[in-house]
């Protein structure tokens, strides 16, 4: 790895400290020597015929993250493929990863063709976060990333989220009670319930009810909806426009799904913004919503945006929280030194608080080594609208999409020796060969995660929590879990685990 390719210790710090700052600045990467650039008619990659019959023959959308290695593999770290109507760039090493970061610009633009986007100008519904560009996504930044991403903010939600954690446990208590080999089934649809719940206790500081024995039957559809929604957004967009009138139903769906969604949010934002004017002055308990009302939001920007982190709240946490424990159940060793590193860091008896979780280094790395196996988000994009940009030894148009994929990176065999295998320690001793952009679960920068704090608060509290009460161990019998695209990255088939008391 050559030397200029590592971040220095500080700016590395500050980076993590301040993720608003950007990334972090880094001499550009050399051009190729005594060449100039290739253009993207030199660049390989599939014909459309190929990548369709790849996408449509040989397990279609949901290999897409399999793709990205084999893609690597067959025409090396950089190759153009159309999906759908779309031309994209992939890119799949750590190194040009970063060069695409570097040259995001003030403004980093993910896709200008999202589906996501064509929702909201169709119904007339404002972008949140996610989904803003330009000056109007700058200033939510600014706001959200005040509230949520600064760590006392995000520390500040810590008491709403243990007490979620602890409904958990009650339910996990409950379910493994309940079967004859102390197994909860499908762990996946557990963590859904828990991400909403701890989501929705942030931004409306009043609780759902979806870890009670009987799920409210809307916060049962709201998953639904996400879930329908997430299997509809690759679809919707692979179909040119002109298909969405020969074929409505995808679109349709898709919709609806939304739909649902933004009336799901609208009613509990309603309902927590006339209870704080009855009250006529601030609640004991203050939540999200209450202060992007009292800096006089509109409320239909409250809308968007709350929407939009209630649906990142949850796949993200569900996915994470099942594939930690997944691993740790076939990983007895590493269990159970976590284990002794969380009780001699916790004691018995208490909850854990944010600071104890800080002196368990393993957690972390558990977290980490998650991720790299399993990014929720397995490919991210970008687009430079302005200027042409130098990627490898090509220079890649404006306005091209470029695909990120994280996937094929964080399984790269030269930078994460054995791969494939679960080995948290990685994360523990960091060896020469680490590179900072290889594995990048939250993104990095100006436009990554701004629910970075708020989930690993989420995650390293459910699993400090579980992890002291339960052994987890695989389902006798059960076989191995794969995973699968569906826009994210998440269990192919149901995990269940058997759940023993300690
Ligand atoms: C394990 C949990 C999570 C993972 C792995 C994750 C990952 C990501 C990634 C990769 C991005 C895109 C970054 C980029 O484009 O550079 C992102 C953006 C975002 N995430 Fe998360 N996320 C998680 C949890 C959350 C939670 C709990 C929330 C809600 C509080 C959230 C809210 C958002 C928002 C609003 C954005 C858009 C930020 C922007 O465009 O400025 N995420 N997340």
């Amino acid at each position: 790895m050559p030397q200029s390719l590592r971040l220095p210790a500080r700016a590395a710090l500050l980076s993590r400290c301040l993720p608003e700052l950007g990334v972090p600045r880094r001499p550009p990467v050399p051009p190729a020597a005594n060449r100039g650039p290739r253009s993207l008619a030199e660049m390989p990659g599939p014909s459309p015929v190929t990548f369709l019959y790849d996408l449509l023959c040989r397990g279609g959308l949901r290999r897409l993250h399999e793709l990205q290695v084999e893609g690597r593999a067959r025409y090396g770290p950089v190759w153009k493929a159309s999906f759908g109507p779309i031309l994209t760039v992939h890119v799949a090493e750590a190194g040009l990863i970063e060069q695409v970061l570097r040259q995001e610009g003030d403004f980093p633009v993910r896709s200008h063709l999202s589906s996501w986007k064509d929702y909201r100008v169709c119904r007339g519904h404002a972008c949140g976060l996610l989904t803003a560009e330009g000056e109007e996504w700058q200033r939510l930044r600014r706001l959200l990333g005040r509230l949520l991403l600064r760590p006392q903010a995000a520390e500040g939600y810590a008491g709403p989220v243990a007490g979620v954690v602890g409904d958990l446990l009650r339910r996990l208590q409950r379910q493994r009670d309940r079967h004859p080999q102390h197994l909860v089934p499908d762990l996946a649809a557990e963590f859904y319930k828990f991400g909403l719940e701890g989501i929705s206790s942030v931004l409306f500081a009043s609780r759902l009810g979806c870890l009670e024995q009987e799920v409210p039957r809307d916060t049962e559809t709201f998953i639904r909806s996400i879930n329908t929604m997430f299997v509809m957004t690759l679809l919707t967009m692979a179909m040119p426009k002109i298909l969405h009138r020969l074929f409505p139903k995808p679109w349709q769906t898709f919709c609806e799904a939304w739909d649902y969604m933004f009336a799901f949010a609208k009613g509990h934002i309603d309902r927590r913004v006339a209870e704080a004017a009855e009250r006529g002055g601030p609640a004991e308990k203050t939540c999200l919503t209450d202060h992007l009302a009292q800096e006089k939001v509109p409320m239909k920007t409250i809308y968007g945006n709350v929407t939009e982190l209630l649906l990142a709240g949850v796949d993200t946490i569900s996915s994470t929280l099942s594939w930690s424990l997944y691993e740790l159940a076939r990983h007895p060793g590493v269990q159970a030194e976590l284990h002794r590193e969380l009780a001699a860091a916790l004691g018995t008896g208490c909850g854990p608080s944010v600071t104890a979780l800080g002196r368990v280094p393993l957690l972390r790395a558990v977290v980490k080594e998650t991720l790299r196996l399993y990014p929720v988000i397995p490919a991210n994009a970008r687009v430079v609208p302005d200027r042409d940009i130098r990627v490898g030894d090509y220079l890649v148009p404006r306005k091209t999409l470029i695909t990120l994929c994280h996937y094929a990176a964080s399984r790269d065999g030269r930078l994460f020796p054995a791969p494939d295998s679960f080995r948290p320690e990685r994360w523990l001793r960091r060896d020469a060969a680490h590179h900072p952009f290889a594995s990048l679960p939250f993104g990095v920068g100006k436009r990554s995660c701004v629910g970075r704090r708020l989930a690993e608060l989420e995650i390293h509290l459910a699993l400090a929590q579980i992890l002291l009460r339960f052994e987890v161990r695989p389902e006798p019998g059960g076989g191995r879990v794969r995973p699968m695209t569906r826009t994210l990255l998440v269990p192919e088939a149901t995990i269940n685990l058997q759940f023993l008391s300690r």
